[in-house]
């Protein structure tokens, strides 16, 4: 089963507009859960433009399905996570003036690097994984480097599904053939929505989780949160 882990960073995008605390980023993420979530996923930027380090400490004790909490591997992003202890830790190489995520690891370059955080993530009992493009090279280092999962980047999937969804998906299934291979978990996420999801779902065999924001927030404004939610979650079935 392919579990639905929501990305609430926009929530927190929405509250720091005006500067008080609505929508209450906690009470969103119970709701979420209560909605059917079976995640909660939480991006802290350097720049706290939306999820600030507060908000991650503030979260850990309410939620109850799985916290998923993503981000480049920095000193202080390294701090929050070994106090927070997360189900999951999902190592991105963003740089902090990124406006969104926007490349996977080269799980080659940098695989000293990847190797330690990750033996150190393991052996706190948090589950590793690390955000990559769909290249077989790149899973191979996955392996290598030790991680538990690798979160598939699947925003060039999302940008030509519309156009020839069969060329979009192909990269991603030798990919995934590529991880079972290893014995990687998979998860993806970037830029799913509503219209894309299914497809990759049912050509993704062994997809454990897909962590889902940007789009889904945009929809809940026009369908209502728990209404969306639950319209991701039969994109699932
Ligand atoms: C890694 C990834 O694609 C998302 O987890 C990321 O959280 C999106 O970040 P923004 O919400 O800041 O666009
Ligand atoms: N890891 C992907 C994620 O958490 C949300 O990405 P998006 O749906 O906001 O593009």
């Amino acid at each position: 089963m392919t579990k639905l882990s929501v990305n609430i960073n926009k929530i927190a995008t929405l509250r720091n507009a005006r500067g008080g605390d609505r929508p209450n980023v906690v009470q969103a993420a119970k709701d979420c859960e209560r909605f059917g979530a079976q995640g909660i996923t939480v991006h802290p930027r350097p720049d706290e433009r939306h999820i600030r380090y507060q908000d991650v400490y503030d979260l850990k004790p309410i939620v109850t399905t799985e916290f998923n909490i993503e981000g480049n591997p920095t000193p202080d992003f390294l701090k929050l996570v070994k106090d927070v202890k997360p189900e999951q830790v999902t190592l991105v190489p963003d740089a902090p003036d990124a406006i969104t995520s926007n490349a996977g690891w080269d799980t080659i370059k940098h695989k000293d690097f990847l190797t330690d955080i990750i033996s150190e993530m393991k052996s706190l009992g948090i589950r590793t994984s690390i955000f990559v493009d769909p290249l077989e090279s790149i899973i191979e280092g996955a392996a290598i480097v030790g991680t538990d999962r690798v979160e598939l980047y699947t925003e060039d999937y999302a940008r030509h599904y519309h156009s020839n969804r069969k060329a979009a998906i192909a990269p991603y299934v030798k990919a995934v053939v590529k991880a079972q291979e290893y014995g990687i978990g998979l998860n993806a996420g970037h830029d799913l929505d509503l219209d894309n999801l299914k497809y990759l779902k049912d050509n993704l065999p062994g997809l454990l989780e897909v962590s889902i924001g940007h789009a889904l927030i945009c929809d809940a404004l026009y369908l209502g949160l728990e209404n969306t939610i639950q319209l991701y979650l039969r994109q699932l079935k």
